[in-house]
């Protein structure tokens, strides 16, 4: 792989991932390009087909896996969810440094590829603030939300394994958190770029 080096962001749902994600395409989205996963999971009110995910169908997702597109696939909280290689190379061929959004099971696949990205955890303070901040967002059954806590209990657990992240931003205050994230991100993104007044220069702060 040539180019600079991507980056990963992982965590438990709930963290806060989207959300530092939106809040870094906003400000340096000609920078940072979102690598797009494939999932089989139903689209969320607002969610748009090709922007947060390629919605597919179980047969359709099990096809293009057999079929080798793509890099990682996993099965998460009844769905199963990949990065194609289409949607790195999409990212790549616009000169972006490509982000992606998976989970631990991803990060341990993608560690065995030539990617050498930068891994990133993100996390709640506590599991209490992680389920209200779930139950708040509003988009889980309780039957999707037991599983995603359940599964966030053993991510939380895992993440400290030594080396698996380059670093834990823990998504308390959430400038805070998007600080932190900025100050990594400035040792891949080209020299200068991750100043604050950057958003504001190219016109991208609203
Ligand atoms: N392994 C893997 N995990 C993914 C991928 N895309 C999303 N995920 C993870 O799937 C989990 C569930 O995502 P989602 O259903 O969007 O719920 P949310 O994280 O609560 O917004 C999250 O931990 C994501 O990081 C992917 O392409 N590969
Ligand atoms: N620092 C924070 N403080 C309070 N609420 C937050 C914070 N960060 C994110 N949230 C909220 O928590 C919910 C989960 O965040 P989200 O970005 O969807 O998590 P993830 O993508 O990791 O599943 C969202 O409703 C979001 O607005």
């Amino acid at each position: 792989m040539t180019g600079p080096r991507p980056v990963v962001l992982s965590g438990p749902s709930g963290a806060g991932k989207s959300t530092l994600l939106k809040m870094l395409l906003k400000d340096y989205g000609n920078v940072f390009g979102f690598s797009v996963s494939h999932t089989t999971r139903q689209p969320r009110v607002g969610e748009v087909n090709g922007k947060e995910y390629h919605f597919v169908t179980r047969d359709q997702m099990q096809k293009e896996i057999d079929a080798g597109e793509f890099i990682e696939h996993a099965e998460f909280s009844g769905n199963i969810y990949g990065t194609s290689k289409a949607a790195v190379q999409a990212v790549q061929a616009r000169n972006q440094i490509c982000v992606l959004d998976i989970d631990l099971q991803g990060v341990k696949s993608i560690k065995k590829t030539d990617l050498k990205p930068i891994y990133i955890s993100v996390q709640a303070p506590s599991i209490e603030v992680l389920e209200k901040r779930l139950r708040d967002r509003r988009t889980e059954s309780e039957e999707s939300l037991q599983k995603r806590l359940n599964t966030a209990r053993v991510d939380m657990e895992l993440s400290n394994e030594p080396g698996l992240f380059d670093l834990i931003i823990v998504n308390n205050d959430l400038q805070k958190a998007y600080s932190e994230l900025k100050e990594i991100l400035a040792e891949v993104a080209p020299p200068g770029v991750m100043c604050d007044d950057y958003p504001r220069l190219q016109g991208r702060e609203s």
